[in-house]
Parts: C-alpha cells; structure tokens; sequence
C-alpha cells in the first residue's frame, strides 16, 4: 500500500490532498507519511525478529524531532554522527543505551557529551580517535563502550561519493590494522571494548556486498577469540537502498534473511543504521512553477525550490521522479527542472520527459525524504522550507519555513564598519 497516490487528479499524502496543504502554508514544502514512516522501521524490524537486534535509525538522514520521535516511539535506537544529533536524539526522547555514535571527526567535547550521556558505544574511526577517547573517558572517570568501525575493503557498488568501505576512503580502521587495535583497546583504560561495526556505503541495491563485508569480519572476530578477546555487538552500519527510478533493491525480509543466515552462528547482538530505508520513500518535496523558457533546443522549467532545497540531483546526479500535485496538464514537454539558484548545476531534473506544467502549476519531487531537507542549506539567503508530516486526514508542520531574521540570527556589523 502506497501512500503517496492519487485520488481522482490529485496527489495525496494518505488522505490529505496535497493541493490542501498548499492551501493553507503555500510552496515549497517537504511533507513526510506516517505510516509510511511506521512501516518501513517495522519491516526492517520484523526482518530481524528471530535475532536479538537495535535498529538504531541514522537521523542524518531526516533529523526533524518528529521523524526521529516517530522511531523512538517504535523501539528504535539512533546512529548519530555529532554532538548535534545527540542533542536532537535526546530531545526526541531515544534512549542513550540505543545510541550509536559513528563519525572521523569526533571534537572532544563532543566525546565528553557523549560519555556523559551514557550511549551505548563509540564507532571508533582511527587509532587516534581511539586514545583520545581513552584519555577523556579516564579524566572523565567513565567507561566509554567501543566499537571499532572495521574498513572491510568491499565494493558496494554505488554511486562514488556514497561508497564508504573502500580503503581508500577516510572511514574506518582498515581491516589489516583492526586486531592490532583491538589489542591496544584492551589495554587502554577508560575503554570497554563492546562490538564490532563497519558501514560500507549507502544506496546498495544488492545483498551481497554486505555478505562479503560480514565474512570478512567474521574473520576478525574469530581472531579476536583466540585473543580472548570477546565481542557483544555486531553494527551492520546502514546503506540499504529504496526505489528512486528502475532499481530493485532487495526488500528487508530478503536482506535480513540473508544476514541471519551470515550471522547466527555468532550469537552476537545485531545492530543496524538504517537511513535512507527509513524515511526515503515516505516524503516528498512540492513546488511550485514560476516560469516556462522555451529555448531552441531546450526547454527550462523554472520552479521555487532549489539545489539548496534539494542538493541531490546536484551533487550525484540522483533521480526522483516528477508528478504533478493535480493532474490536468494537456500532454507532455521535455525540459530541465530548474530552481531560482544562481548556479548552472541548480536542476532538479535535466532533460526530462515531464507533464506540460503550466505558471502556478505545483509538482512533488518523489522520494525526497532522506537526505532531502537534512542536506538543504539557505544558500542565496533562502530561508529553509517547511516541513508536514500527514498521519491519516491530518497534518501538521514540524518545522516552519524559515525567514530570513532567522538566517541573520547572530551576523552583526563590527564597530569599525
Ligand atoms: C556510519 C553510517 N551509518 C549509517 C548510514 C546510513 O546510511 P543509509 O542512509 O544509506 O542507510 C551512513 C550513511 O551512509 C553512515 O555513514
Ligand atoms: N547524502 C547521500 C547519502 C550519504 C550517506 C551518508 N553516510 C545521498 O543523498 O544519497
């Protein structure tokens, strides 16, 4: 059951129309389904419900309280990346024993939020992250629970800019490097070595790069063992995939099969940070038309949300797919989708076979809820858009458009201008 669909001509959110919306709070806006939102965390879930397991959902990919208190409310964990996101996490009333906390770039006073939190553990990237942790931790008199985030060296096969486990990327601990750092953790104080984790990239459309990631990991925990060294936790990371276009990424039940069948014997506690799964497919972004150019040999279709509304198909060249919030356009028009942005990379869509959209005519940019609004910034002093989330007939905003008193908050002209 979709719940972005129409109804005669109109869009809907499940049963709000999406022309409603508008209506009352105008364009551009990001609007999220709940219940799409509740049941892509229970499929992930339930794809797991024969092996203990935390989803801890990856808020970097919609940070927004509601979204993240929606998870909360089902049971889930949170994999943060900054002191930020714990802050938000905390306000969305997680658990701090289901927080997961990944990242190169830990600041040390981000790391001392953290242990005075209590999260659960750290995904520690580098050998220095690790004594830096050890050293706050003892200062602090805190156990800081680690993980180390293994670079498995496995091809995800995604877009470039998304792929994480290759070892020529900054993230992780390389795996040659891995027991060797293990041994120095049990020595170190202030640590308390709790699991294993790596995260090998984002968008994956198969289950098998991440089997090659589990065997190779396995590998290192079996090592471990013998060192004496023994391990509770297995962080899977995130970076299963949905449908933007034509891609058939592998449900949850199959992924999840797949990865029990990889695991059990271990007995370890899986967890999982799940982003883009989550909360891609249930939003969108509506905008607006301003003007139509047609040009010789090309045709723009200039709208009121930008690369700074939705960076994506700027920075990977990324798909989402077009429809009009209500259907009454007369044939089709092939254009680029472009925004007010005062940049040539500013589309939306590039040469793309879309409904003749007319001055005033609204669109909705599917698939937009992961690293949609999260990614947006106020670039050309455009204040960041508004927010819904729909639960059957009913929406609210979770977060109003921004003005621009709000983008100067705290810039100030010096005295001696
Ligand atoms: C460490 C870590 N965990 C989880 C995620 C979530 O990834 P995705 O949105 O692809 O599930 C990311 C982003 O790729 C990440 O870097
Ligand atoms: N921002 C990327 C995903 C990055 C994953 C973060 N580790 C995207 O929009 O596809």
């Amino acid at each position: 059951m979709h719940h972005f669909q129409y109804k005669g001509h109109d869009l809907y959110a499940e049963d709000v129309a999406i022309k409603d919306i508008v209506a009352k709070i105008g364009s551009p806006f990001y609007v999220y389904s709940q219940a799409t939102l509740e049941r892509h965390f229970r499929a992930m879930d339930e794809a797991f419900a024969t092996v203990s397991h935390t989803i801890c959902y990856s808020m970097k990919a919609n940070s927004n309280l509601a979204v993240v208190k929606n998870f909360v409310n089902l049971g889930g964990g949170v994999d943060i990346v900054s002191g930020g996101e714990l802050y938000r996490a905390l306000k969305a009333g997680a658990s701090p024993s289901k927080v997961v906390y990944s990242g190169v770039g830990k600041k040390d006073d981000e790391i001392e939020y953290a242990l005075n939190t209590g999260i659960l553990m750290f995904n520690v990237e580098s050998e220095q992250e690790l004594t830096r942790i050890s050293e706050i931790a003892n200062r602090m008199g805190r156990k800081a629970g680690i993980a180390i985030r293994v670079n498995p060296d496995v091809d995800p096969q995604t877009h470039p800019y998304i792929t994480t486990g290759l070892k020529n990327a900054k993230f992780g601990i390389t795996i040659d490097r891995a027991i060797e750092e293990y041994r120095r953790a049990k020595g170190l104080p202030g640590i308390e070595i709790l699991g294993i984790d790596c995260h090998i990239g984002s968008q994956l459309t198969k289950v098998s790069p991440f089997v090659d990631a589990i065997k190779k990991l396995k590998n290192v925990i079996g090592k471990l063992k013998e060192m004496g060294i023994s391990l509770t936790y297995f962080d899977l990371g995130g970076g299963l995939g949905i449908q933007y276009n034509d891609e058939a990424p592998p449900l949850p039940a199959d992924y999840g099969s797949e990865i029990i069948k990889e695991t059990k014997d271990l007995g370890m506690h899986l967890i999982f940070e799940p982003g883009r799964n989550l909360v891609g497919n249930a939003g969108i972004l509506v905008a607006k038309t301003l003007y139509i150019k047609h040009r010789d040999e090309k045709n723009f279709i200039v709208i009121d949300a930008g690369m700074n509304d939705l960076a994506r198909p700027a920075l990977y060249g990324s798909f989402h797919g077009i429809k009009p919030v209500v259907k009454n356009q007369d044939g089709t028009i092939t254009a680029d989708i472009v925004g007010p942005i005062c940049e040539s990379g500013d589309f939306l869509a590039k040469d793309r076979e879309v409904p003749m959209f007319k001055q005033g005519d609204l669109m909705a940019f599917m698939s937009a809820g992961a690293y949609g609004f999260a990614m947006s910034s106020s670039y050309n002093s455009r204040p960041r858009v508004a927010e819904v989330m729909v639960k059957g007939n009913k929406f609210e905003v979770i977060r109003e458009r921004e003005t621009v008193e709000d983008l100067m908050k705290g810039e100030k002209v010096p005295s001696f201008l």
